[in-house]
């Protein structure tokens, strides 16, 4: 009798146990379930096995397992020989004479800046220029000869009335490993502008302008949403600046070359940052460090550890609780393009496109309103002579390509006057939308149809199947440290770049179509190079 009492006891005992663990286990799985939209506890990697591999989600069975397997393999492998292709395509871009002009040496009066020997009193006391040595930073190393110099320097004092840096500059796979991995000793808000963006400091005295990533990659802009109002997205600045140009690590391209062949914009990279170790624990900017908090996103069963890190710092768009930039569960993505000389050496013009938007919700700007606006365009400084409508078609090319709507103003450095090239700054609002393009971007080609020779010669070289843009792009932006992250660009917005192009083509055609000389649209800019 006492036996069978304990022996149900017992199984009592057994009964409570698995009712309290299936308890326990519907209550987590619950809470999982209602936090899942929010939680960001998917790593990165996760995120991108998620968009690449979608035939890997299909089977579940053992025997599924195997095929997944084999079809994984498959996969990677076919990937493989796609980035192959795609590499051999951009060098062989690359080996194009197109991309292999002989540019006359730049005369001494075309470089930005100098450096200025200090006095002869100065060198004998020290062979460095400048002996600061502030917390954090190294001490500086540098005098007047090149070899001393960081990446930064050689890059500010590398740019020249006709480009920010030169066809094949050694120096720009250093500066773009800096920008990746450099140590970070300061952040600080950059005033200037709508949306947060910080300036990040290095140890040796280099800077970049950081943009966070503030949404998904294959998110596409809210067609309602204005285009003075849509977010900035980081890998819309690396990525124009790979359509701009070219290559990251002295790999086996060694070399830049820039994929439209501008090389007008500063140099961009991809990397993650740690929004407590390289912002909030480091910034001096104290309205900063106000506005971190933690996110109540909950990422582990234990239900005790501790959000995402998030921030918003201030700025007149976006920057509040409901925009928070927040790490998964520290890093967060972001560009670093380089910073450019400090306005107090090198003071820069800004202008207003004359193709300028209406920035009003019920008016129309004149370019949208006459058909002959290009006509009096063409009659006022500076576009009335030289090479600025052609450098300003350029512009409108690029950003149709990458269907940016946000080229209000342009700069210049002020030194150079009205015969320099334009600055392709703040591109953090191209490659919103893959589905749809925007005509109105091109209206400078459409009503001026003018174009220099050599745009026209490598536009028409991407559309070919041996160096097509999407292929050359796709290589180009593999070689960014995101792109382990995660492709830099969705392969909708890749095609998007061939469609483009193609809309680009035409309308030269039809330009060509309309003028009896085709000298009245293509802008001969190459002497030494005829097409065949
Ligand atoms: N790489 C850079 N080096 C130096 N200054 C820069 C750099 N990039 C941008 N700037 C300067 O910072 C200012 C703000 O940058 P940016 O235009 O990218 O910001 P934004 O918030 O997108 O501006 P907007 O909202 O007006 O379009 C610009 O006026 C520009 O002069
Ligand atoms: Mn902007």
């Amino acid at each position: 009798m006492r036996v069978c009492t304990r022996r149900r006891s017992q199984t009592l005992r057994v009964w409570l146990v698995v009712v309290f663990l299936s308890v326990h286990l519907l209550v987590v799985s619950l809470v999982l379930s209602i936090y899942h939209t929010s939680c960001e506890l998917q790593s990165y990697n996760d995120a991108q096995t998620s968009t690449t591999a979608p035939t890997e989600k299909a089977s579940t069975t053992e025997k599924g397992e195997t095929t997944k397997a084999v079809v994984g393999i498959a996969t990677k492998e076919a990937e493989l020989n796609d980035a192959a292709g795609d590499l051999a395509k951009l060098e062989a871009l690359f080996s194009h004479p197109l991309y292999n002009i002989p540019t006359p040496p730049v005369p001494d009066g075309d470089w930005l800046l100098k450096l200025k020997a200090k006095g002869k009193e100065k060198e004998r006391n020290s062979q460095q220029w400048v002996s600061a040595n502030e917390e954090g930073y190294d001490p500086i190393q540098w005098n007047t000869s090149t070899n001393t110099h960081p990446p930064w320097l050689r890059f500010h004092l590398g740019i020249s009335r006709w480009q920010m840096y030169q066809q094949k500059d050694p120096n720009l796979s250093a500066l773009a490993q800096q920008l990746a991995s450099h140590r970070i000793v300061s952040a600080v808000q950059k005033s200037g502008g709508t949306q947060l963006k910080l300036v990040m400091s290095f140890p040796n005295y280099g800077q970049a302008l950081f943009k966070p990533m503030k949404q998904e990659r294959d998110e596409e802009t809210n067609v309602n949403l204005y285009y003075f109002s849509d977010f900035e997205r980081h890998n819309a600045e690396i990525a124009a600046f790979h359509l701009d140009r070219y290559q990251l690590s002295p790999g086996a391209l060694g070399q830049l070359t820039s994929i439209l062949g501008f090389r007008r914009m500063p140099p961009a990279v991809g990397r993650l940052i740690n929004v407590i170790k390289e912002v909030k624990d480091i910034t001096t900017d104290h309205k900063l460090v106000t506005t971190f908090f933690t996110s109540p996103v909950i990422c582990s069963l234990s239900l005790s550890s501790v959000g995402n890190a998030c921030f918003y710092g201030q700025c007149s768009y976006y920057c509040s609780t409901e925009h928070a930039i927040c790490g998964r569960p520290r890093e967060v993505e972001g560009s670093l393009a380089a910073m450019l000389p400090d306005e107090s050496l090198a003071p820069r013009r800004s202008w207003r496109s004359p193709w300028r938007r209406s920035y009003s919700r019920s008016k129309l700007a004149d370019w949208e309103k006459y058909s002959n606006y290009c006509d009096s365009v063409k009659k006022i400084p500076p576009y009335d002579r030289g090479t600025r409508l052609v450098d300003l078609i350029d512009m409108t090319i690029l950003d149709f390509l990458m269907s940016n709507m946000d080229r209000h103003h342009y700069e210049t450095f002020e030194k150079f006057g009205n015969d320099t090239f334009l600055i392709h700054l703040d591109n953090g609002r191209a490659f919103g939308r893959y589905s749809k393009d925007e005509p109105s971007i091109l209206a400078p080609l459409v009503q001026c149809c003018r174009i220099r020779r050599s745009t026209l010669l490598r536009v028409r070289l991407l559309s070919l199947a041996p160096y097509r843009l999407s292929d050359v792009m796709r290589a180009s932006l593999s070689q960014d440290p995101l792109a382990e992250v995660a492709p830099l660009l969705t392969e909708p917005h890749l095609s998007a770049l061939d469609r483009r192009l193609e809309t680009v083509l035409q309308t030269v055609h039809e330009c060509l179509q309309q003028h009896q000389h085709h000298s009245d649209v293509i802008y001969d800019d190459i002497i030494d190079y005829r097409e065949d």
